[in-house]
């Protein structure tokens, strides 16, 4: 009998390695995103296991599919029996989803010429990351409770107030769906962000992108601007967004979530307006000496 075929390492082909699952932190962000997205990662994916399993469920079938350890020879198992071929017929909607996260990581990456100093636009990276700057949450937290602290009256108190609310939505609602999907920040970016919490490791959604739609949905509704200085709150807003995919900080689908969830959250803040009159103790606490 023939013993099991094995990889430089000495482990048998059609084994998975999570140590070697292309994680950023192991330089392969995009490949790992690629495989948690074509596979559930399927341990001991082996000839006999996956021929057990593909017995067992349709599910269990399209799970042991060989795709898993696409692009890398060393981890594909060697072939599967003909009847688990045929079966191995993924959805449109995987088709669909699938294409799409190539063309953003491909988009994402051509897009990303301000990600190091020797990138194609690297002499451009400080500007960029002074638009950072200007679309991150503590300059607009501590302006906006500067502003309050200095209101006398009762019109900009209430202004002030609920744009306060609205970065504190934003940054809550920013952490929990960061939290919850996880995605890596792009592997050509440079992690040297000012002041990140925890959550930042992740890129979805951009945190900067909601921020800039949200507060100028904002200011375009509640303060009066001429026409030029309404055009340049729109171009600053859509110019940061395309910054974070240029310094490498993002794919292009983070920054598109990201204005469509600035969006909603203004929709959400108008909801819910603070008043006087809806959340009396909350402008009668401010209004202690
Ligand atoms: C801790 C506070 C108050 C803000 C963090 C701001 C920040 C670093 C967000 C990350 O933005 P991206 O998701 O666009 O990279």
């Amino acid at each position: 009998m023939q013993s099991p075929r094995r990889n430089a390492e000495g482990r048998p082909l059609g084994t998975c390695d999570p140590s070697s699952s292309g994680s950023p932190a192991h330089g392969g962000g995009s490949r790992f995103e690629f495989q948690s997205l074509l596979s559930s990662r399927v341990p001991g994916a082996d000839p006999i296991s996956a021929r057990l399993r593909s017995s067992e469920s349709p599910v269990h079938r399209r799970g042991s599919f060989p795709l898993a350890g696409a692009g890398s020879p060393q981890t594909l198992p060697p072939q599967l029996p003909e009847e688990d071929r045929i079966d191995l017929n993924p959805s449109f909607l995987g088709i669909a989803l699938r294409s799409l996260l190539a063309i953003d990581l491909w988009l994402s990456k051509k897009l990303g010429v301000c990600a190091g100093e020797s990138s194609s636009w690297g002499s451009m990276r400080p500007l960029m990351k002074l638009l950072e700057i200007s679309g991150h949450g503590i300059p607009w937290l501590l302006g906006t409770l500067y502003c309050l602290s200095r209101s006398d009256s009762w019109a900009g108190r209430e202004v002030l107030m609920n744009l306060l609310f609205a970065l504190l939505l934003d940054l809550l609602l920013v952490s929990l769906i960061k939290g919850l999907v996880r995605r890596r920040r792009p592997a050509h970016n440079q992690m040297d962000m000012f002041f990140t919490v925890s959550v930042d490791k992740y890129s979805f959604p951009s945190g900067h992108t909601t921020r800039a739609a949200l507060v100028s949905r904002f200011i375009l509704n509640h303060l009066v601007l001429a026409i030029p200085l309404r055009v340049l709150v729109v171009l600053w807003a859509f110019i940061l967004g395309l910054s974070r995919v240029m310094l490498g900080r993002h794919n292009v689908t983070d920054v598109a979530f990201g204005f469509f969830l600035g969006y909603m959250q203004y929709s959400i803040v108008d909801y819910c307006w603070l008043s006087p009159h809806t959340a009396p103790v909350l402008f009668l606490l401010w209004n202690q000496p």
